[in-house]
């Protein structure tokens, strides 16, 4: 089976890094016309799916504003994730989850287990239960081919107070986490499959990134990053970012070439701010 990096790589390189977010907002899902219902939830999936999941290189549903829904949006949740990877994007799902070992290893078999009807090529975790609780989902994710994504300095302002405090050696936090999943890509070609979740925000990131993994950048659009902060917050890097938009490209649905459009201004966008740096 083919490693995720690798897999990541090569979409990144034939479809454009950009990872688009579907987070079904009620707010969006009223703008779009639609009720704040199942009804609604799937609509809106089905048409994001069908207008970009045969060109951008990554979907990254929002696990949270299915589960609002109960069984009945998960169940949403795991058709769209099919339907996205048969249309050959990338699914990364955006659980954040994290917890005790023991019981990341059930995450990990929800999320990475090829037998779940929520595996995905990659899942959102969260080390700051210690990087060593993520044992089983980077054991899982190896197996299966498939990646993790691991929260080092996320986009929001209020991420700042943990993960740039000092852990006890003198490095921050967030390094600290970078260090560690440097330490699990180390010899892996073209790419590592453990990649780092940092801001496009962040203004200058400050942290060594050189993870030799993929970095996934929230934030563009509605947080107020632009591709063209990418250069400043990713230096030598930012040939890893995978820059991810949600609300920014959704609120232009529901039109199908609408989305599109929008979709593909961000990736030239992107094209233009990494060849110009
Ligand atoms: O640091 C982080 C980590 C994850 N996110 C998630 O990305 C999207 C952002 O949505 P926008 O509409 O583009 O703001 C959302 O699902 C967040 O939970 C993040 O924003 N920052």
């Amino acid at each position: 089976m083919i490693p995720f990096g690798t897999r990541l790589r090569e979409a990144m390189d034939t479809r454009g890094p950009l990872c688009v977010g579907i987070d079904p907002h009620a707010s969006l899902l009223a703008q779009w016309g639609l009720g704040d219902d199942i009804a609604g939830l799937e609509r809106f999936t089905r048409t994001t799916v069908e207008a970009l999941a045969d060109r951008v290189a990554v979907l990254k549903p929002q696990s949270a504003f299915f589960e609002r829904f109960g069984s009945r949006g998960v169940a949403v949740l795991e058709k769209a994730v099919e339907e996205a990877r048969a249309a050959g994007a990338l699914v990364l799902m955006d659980a954040k989850r994290g917890d005790i070992g023991s019981t990341m290893a059930a995450y990990a078999a929800t999320y990475l287990d090829p037998a779940s009807p929520l595996f995905s090529d990659a899942v959102t975790v969260s080390p700051y239960l210690g990087f060593g609780s993520l044992r089983p989902a980077l054991d899982a994710a190896a197996a299966a081919g498939s990646g993790v994504f691991v929260l080092a300095l996320t986009s929001n302002p209020e991420g700042a107070e943990v993960q740039r405090a000092t852990a006890a050696d003198g490095r921050s936090l967030a390094q600290l986490m970078l260090d560690h999943m440097a330490a699990e890509n180390a010899g892996a070609k073209p790419l590592g499959s453990v990649g780092a979740v940092v801001g496009a925000t962040l203004g200058d990131a400050g942290v060594d990134l050189a993870i030799n993994g993929p970095l996934l950048a929230p934030g563009i659009g509605a947080q107020g990053a632009t591709p063209a902060d990418l250069p400043g917050v990713f230096g030598a890097a930012v040939g890893n970012v995978v820059p991810s938009v949600s609300r920014g490209v959704l609120r232009h649905g529901p039109d199908l070439a609408a989305l599109r459009e929008s979709a593909e201004r961000f990736a030239d966008e992107v094209r233009a701010a990494v060849a110009g740096r």
